[in-house]
C-alpha cells in the first residue's frame, strides 16, 4: 500500500509513503534540464525542466516512484492493481507509456493547468520498459500549489478527476474513495456534545473522542479516510522545519508496522520510505523503515544545467543521537 498528500503552509509540499514486501533499489534521482528523454512513441526531447524524485535508475533511465519538477509540480504512482488497464498505440494521441508518465508530464509542465492540457491528448500504454519489469499497475496524483488531480487509465478510458482532498492511496477507484468521505462527515477534532439522548446522561471521558470511527487498519479504503482526516485538519506553523515535521507527521498516521499486514507466509508489507518535497524550492527529504533521521537532497545545489543524472544513496540504518 502506499499513501500520498499535499499540505500548505508558506511553501507547497508533497509526498507519500511507499509501502512494499521488498525494494526494488531505490535513489533520489536528478533528471537535469539537458538529459535527453527519448520517448518510446511520444519523440526526442534534448532540453526540458529539471526533476528530482525517487527512482530505480535501469540503465540509466529513471524509472521514478514520485518526484517533482523545477516548476512546482509534483506526481506520485501508487498501485491501483486489477484496475489499471493501459491502452493501445493510437495514431492521434501523444502516446506514453506508463513507465515514462512521470518524466513526460514533469519535463514539460510548469503549471497543474498545463498539465490538464496535456492530458487531453495523451494516451497512457502498456509498453513495457523491458523483460525485466512486468508493467505495474499503477494510478497517479499530480499536484501544484492550486490543486491536485487523479490520473487513472482503466478497461473503460483514461480518467482525469479533480482531488479536492489532495491524498490518494490504492483500491477502490478514485470516485469511490471520494464518496466514502460521507460516511465520516461527522467526525470532528473537537469534543463531542451528547446528541445521542437527551435521556441518557453521556459523557466526553476522554480527548479525541471527536475522531471516534476513524477507521485504524492498514486497508487502503481505511488509509484514504484517515489520512484525509489528519491532512484536512493538520495545523502548523508555516517555517521549513515546522512544515516539514508535520507533514512527516501526517504520513505517519498510515504508517504501516512490519508484522501487521502479511502479503504471504512470513512476508510482511512496511513502509519503506516517507517522502516529503519541498515543490516550492526543489527540496527531496525522506526518512526510511530504519532510519528515522530526515535525509535530504536539494537540487538546486546541483547544476542542474547538466546531461546526465545526479544520484543519492538512500541512507538506511539509524541515526541515534546519544547525549551522553
Ligand atoms: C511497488 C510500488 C507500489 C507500492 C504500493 O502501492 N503498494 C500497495 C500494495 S496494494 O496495492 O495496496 O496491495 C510501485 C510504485 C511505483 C512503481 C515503479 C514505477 C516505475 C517502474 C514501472 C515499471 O513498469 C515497473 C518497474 C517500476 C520501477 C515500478 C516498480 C513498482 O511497481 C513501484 C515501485
Amino acid at each position: 500500500m502506499c499513501t500520498a498528500a499535499t499540505y500548505q503552509t508558506k511553501d507547497f509540499y508533497f509526498g507519500r509513503t511507499l509501502d512494499y514486501e521488498f525494494s526494488y533499489g531505490d535513489q533520489i534521482a536528478i533528471t537535469p534540464r539537458n538529459y535527453p528523454f527519448s520517448f518510446r512513441h511520444a519523440g526526442e526531447m534534448a532540453t526540458h525542466y529539471a526533476i528530482i524524485g525517487m527512482a530505480h535508475v535501469a540503465g540509466n533511465y529513471p524509472l521514478y516512484y514520485d518526484a517533482i519538477n523545477e516548476k512546482g509540480v509534483g506526481m506520485a504512482g501508487l498501485n491501483f492493481v486489477g484496475n489499471a488497464a493501459y491502452a493501445d498505440v493510437s495514431p492521434d494521441r501523444d502516446n506514453v507509456a506508463q513507465f515514462e508518465f512521470i518524466p513526460w508530464i514533469l519535463s514539460q509542465c510548469a503549471t497543474l493547468s498545463e498539465v490538464r492540457t496535456l492530458l487531453e491528448r495523451m494516451a497512457l500504454v502498456g509498453t513495457p520498459f523491458n523483460e525485466q519489469f512486468p508493467l505495474a499497475q499503477l494510478h497517479w496524483i499530480i499536484s501544484d500549489k492550486t490543486g491536485s488531480i487523479t490520473v487513472e487509465s482503466m478497461a473503460d478510458g483514461l480518467h482525469i478527476y479533480e482531488n479536492p482532498v489532495g491524498v490518494l492511496t490504492n483500491n477502490p477507484p478514485f470516485p469511490q474513495q471520494m464518496f466514502q468521505l460521507n460516511n465520516f462527515m461527522h467526525l470532528s477534532p473537537k469534543q463531542p456534545v451528547n446528541t445521542f439522548s437527551d435521556d441518557l446522561a453521556l459523557t466526553a471521558y476522554s480527548r479525541g473522542m471527536g475522531a471516534l470511527g476513524l477507521p485504524g487498519d492498514l486497508s487502503s479504503a481505511s488509509r484514504f479516510v484517515r489520512v484525509a482526516f489528519t491532512k484536512m485538519n493538520a495545523f502548523s506553523g508555516d517555517s521549513e522545519k515546522e512544515s516539514v515535521s508535520q507533514f512527516f507527521h501526517i504520513l505517519g498516521s498510515v504508517d504501516q508496522q512490519r508484522g501487521c499486514c502479511e502479503v504471504a507466509d512470513g512476508k510482511y508489507e512496511i513502509t519503506l520510505y516517507t517522502s516529503c518535497c519541498n515543490v516550492t524550492k526543489g527540496i527531496y527529504y525522506y526518512t526510511t523503515y530504519e532510519n528515522h533521521q530526515i535525509s535530504a537532497v536539494d537540487m538546486h545545489r546541483e547544476n542542474l544545467d547538466g546531461g546526465v543524472l545526479i544520484c543519492y544513496p538512500v541512507i538506511q540504518g539509524e541515526q541515534i543521537n546519544y547525549q551522553n
